[in-house]
């Protein structure tokens, strides 16, 4: 798994701080990212000891480390909700509980399962921490809307770039089977309104900014861990 940004040291505080927050009989989304890994391995950990959790993956990498650890899964459609979804970000305000999300090209799905939890704890390390989003938004694009896409969030301030693949010819593809394209706005004042106006955009299938989102975030930090509820 690629590792961004931060220390891992502070990385696993932040998602071994979350996973100590799941209590017995709790359904818990299982987010994507190198950070989230750190609270999949801790449950893991967990239920090797008894504790009785359900996961609902985020992504297929998701998935695929929930197996490797034990957590028992079920799917979105066999549940009546989630408890809580333990998540990463790429790029999170504080004040708001706003955030940046999708650099792992899952968070079409990430939105899903937050949108059907109680509880969003998101664990990022300090360098994820700014004052306002400046970060490119990634969006979801169905494959023959690219460019109608591109086209459009040019009309909205933003510069797009299809995200190429690290190990493949050709661009990133995700679990279900479409285009990213990150769009740089520069620094984004009103996170709302431009959330507002990528879910207008035909051929879009989920924008990557999460409006005051978080319910918890705990940030890793070089030596410890600090935890904010809103
Ligand atoms: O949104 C995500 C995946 O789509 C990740 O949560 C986000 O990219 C953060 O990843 P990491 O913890 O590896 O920095």
């Amino acid at each position: 798994m690629k590792s961004t940004g931060g220390s891992d040291a502070a990385k696993r505080r932040a998602g071994e701080a979350a996973a100590d927050t799941v209590e017995p009989g709790m359904v818990v989304g299982l987010g994507t990212g190198s950070t989230a890994a750190y609270a999949i391995e801790a449950l893991g950990d967990a239920v090797d000891d008894g504790l009785d959790i359900v996961g609902v993956p985020t992504s297929f990498g998701a998935r695929q480390r929930a197996i490797d650890c034990g957590i028992p899964l079920c799917s979105l459609d066999e549940i009546d909700g989630i408890d809580i979804v333990i998540d990463g970000a790429d790029q999170f305000v504080r004040d708001t509980g706003s955030c940046i999300k999708g650099g792992g090209a899952a968070h079409s799905r990430e939105k899903l399962v937050a949108s059907a939890a109680e509880t969003v704890h998101l664990v990022v390390d300090e360098t994820k921490l700014t004052d306002a989003l400046d970060h490119p938004v990634p969006l979801e694009v169905l494959p023959d809307a690219h460019t109608v896409v591109a086209d459009a969030v040019r009309s909205l301030g933003g510069e797009p770039t299809l995200r190429d693949a690290a190990n493949k010819d050709g661009p990133v593809v995700t679990d279900n089977g479409n285009l990213v394209c990150d769009v740089d706005f520069g620094t984004i004042s009103d996170p709302a309104s431009i959330a507002t106006h990528l879910s207008a955009v035909t051929g879009v299938v989920e924008h990557g900014l999460f409006v005051e989102c978080a319910t918890t975030v705990s940030v890793g930090q070089a030596d410890g861990v600090s935890t904010t509820t809103y």
